[in-house]
């Protein structure tokens, strides 16, 4: 990985084409991860989340992404951190990160989604997009952050990770949410 490059990207100016979100729900030492089936990432493991439908707030749509893929419902989810990818192959991707302590009804497979509580000591970074073993870790551990990541395919090829308060100052937030 050539990650200390420099960065063609003009990230003042950068906007993403598509805004998502990701649940991660920790419980009893497990963190609730889903094989992906459709859609961008299909194969990999990720926590569930989506595409940001028009009119919705990050949060509204990364709760009814868990009820689609996962038949659950997230409560108090609490924002801990957004992603910017610029990526070569496919359009640029602006993703809202929660984490959730407590859900309603049973994870279960669907056509999306197969869920897998994994245990935070064995996180399958390997089955996982590339940037994630860069704040996945920090995040469950409870550290706020804001990550841009310029990919080549599937390689990163640069990328600037920040954790703390500090890196909440950074976030772009989501204009839907911003406007209500
Ligand atoms: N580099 C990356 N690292 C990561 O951890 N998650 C990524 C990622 N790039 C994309 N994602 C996630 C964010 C989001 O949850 C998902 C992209 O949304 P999807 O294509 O799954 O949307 P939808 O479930 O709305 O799908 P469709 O209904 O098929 O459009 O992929």
């Amino acid at each position: 990985m050539s990650a200390q490059q420099g960065c063609s990207i003009d990230w003042k100016n950068w906007q993403a084409e598509i805004p998502a979100t990701l649940m991660f729900i920790v419980r009893d030492g497990q963190v609730l991860l889903i094989e992906k089936l459709t859609g961008i990432g299909q194969g990999k493991v990720n926590g569930p989340g989506g595409k940001i439908d028009p009119g919705e707030s990050a949060e509204q749509a990364v709760i009814r992404e868990c009820q689609e893929e996962l038949h659950i419902t997230p409560s108090n989810p609490v924002k801990m951190g957004e992603l910017h990818f610029a990526m070569s192959d496919i359009p640029d991707i602006h993703c809202h990160v929660y984490m959730a302590e407590e859900f309603e009804g049973e994870p279960t497979p669907t056509r999306e989604a197969n869920p897998l509580w994994t245990k935070l000591s064995e996180i399958p970074f390997e089955k996982m997009w590339a940037d994630d073993r860069f704040w996945l870790p920090q995040m469950l551990d409870g550290q706020k952050f804001n990550g841009r990541f310029e990919f080549d395919l599937e390689e990163i090829i640069w990328q600037d990770v920040q954790f703390g308060e500090d890196a909440c100052a950074l976030w772009l937030g989501c204009p839907l949410e911003l406007a209500k």
